[in-house]
């Protein structure tokens, strides 16, 4: 709009203050994609092209060539660092809105850059911004263009993330990233039924953490927290690609195991118990002990319609193995009806 009042608004506000709210556009796109991308607002860089492009227009506001040369330096320079944070060090996950977003910033660091170069070769004609040459006319129309990719690629990229987290977050623990209670539920069905067809044993744990209260009392919340993600890590780098770890309670975790005879998934759960025993949580600079108490229960099944009692025994179990005095494993008997 400032561009177009040319000649009709002071030239300071069609000239300079035009050019910094573009070069502000431009910097507050490398905010909004450093954001996306988890990283912090690069103030430095966002706001020195900005108040380089005003100084430098301001200095050269009757000098037309030099102002294209500057704006055909300095806007690449931002629009490069804007596709540096969207690409480095890896390309984002929302790719087709990326490459959309992408397109467009390309378009406009393709158009400025050139136009500078041909100003600075004087191969174009520079008689001003308002009088109509070939390049001017497709710098202005191109700028719909970009405008219009670069909104629509963002809308794509934030729109692609949103339904990710949303498929993410139905089937995930927000807090320790393990599976809730509906994966492991849709889990239970989908492996009770190929156990059974399949006729291979499968097992189920149930983990609980020992005096998890105290933690929360004598640490705070945070490290209670922090212990409940570190149980998760253990867990996940001892079990298989086939095993599944979730969260089946507050501080009750529940471990799948396909393919695990009662006595295999005994003597898991006796690795796991050892293993967190030995290996302390450390929060904020402190080691925080973990125990916990793990039922076992595991079979030959050979009814898939219902496995609640899979979870009734290995619960059964994990209160023995509390009443027993905790950090210990005890294993569930099934009752013969329950999988006869
Ligand atoms: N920090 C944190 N604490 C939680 C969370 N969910 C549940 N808790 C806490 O977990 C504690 C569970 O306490 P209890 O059920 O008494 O169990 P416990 O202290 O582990 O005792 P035992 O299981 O008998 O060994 C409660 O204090 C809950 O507030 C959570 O997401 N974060």
């Amino acid at each position: 709009m400032l561009y177009t009042l040319r000649g009709m608004v002071p030239d300071w506000a069609s000239i300079v203050v035009s050019n910094m709210l573009l070069a502000g556009t431009f910097a507050m796109a490398l905010g909004a994609v450093s954001q996306f991308r988890g990283q912090a607002m690069p103030w430095a860089r966002m706001l020195v092209p900005v108040a380089a492009m005003t100084l430098l227009f301001a200095l050269f506001i009757d000098d037309y060539r030099a102002r294209i040369i500057v704006a055909g330096v300095l806007a690449p320079v931002q629009l490069g660092m804007v596709l540096w944070v969207l690409w480095r060090p890896q390309p984002p996950a929302q790719l087709r809105g990326a490459w959309l977003f992408s397109v467009g910033l390309g378009l406009q660091f393709a158009l400025l850059a050139v136009r500078g170069m041909l100003a600075a070769l004087d191969a174009i004609p520079l008689d001003g911004l308002m009088h109509g040459s070939p390049m001017q006319s497709f710098v202005f129309m191109a700028a719909f263009v970009v405008v219009i990719l670069t909104s629509l690629g963002f809308i794509l990229m934030a729109k692609d993330r949103a339904e990710a987290d949303n498929r993410y977050f139905a089937v995930h623990d927000e807090l320790t990233g393990a599976a809730n209670r509906r994966a492991l539920t849709q889990t239970l069905d989908r492996d009770v039924a190929r156990a059974v067809r399949a006729g291979e044993p499968y097992a189920l744990m149930m983990l609980d953490i020992d005096h998890f209260k105290v933690v929360n009392d004598s640490y705070g919340h945070h490290a209670g927290d922090q212990v409940l993600r570190h149980v998760v890590a253990v867990l996940r780098e001892r079990i298989r690609a086939q095993d599944l770890v979730g969260r089946y309670g507050g501080e009750e975790f529940m471990l799948l195991l396909p393919n695990t005879t009662l006595s295999g998934g005994a003597a898991l759960a006796e690795t796991l118990r050892e293993v967190m025993e030995q290996t302390p949580c450390m929060h904020e600079g402190r080691s925080i002990a973990v125990t916990v108490s793990i039922g076992v229960c595991g079979a030959y099944l050979e009814n898939a319609s219902n496995w609640d009692y899979l979870i009734q025994a290995a619960d059964q179990a994990l209160y023995r193995a509390k009443a027993a005095g905790r950090n210990r494993v005890e294993c569930a008997d099934l009752p013969r009806r329950a999988y006869a």
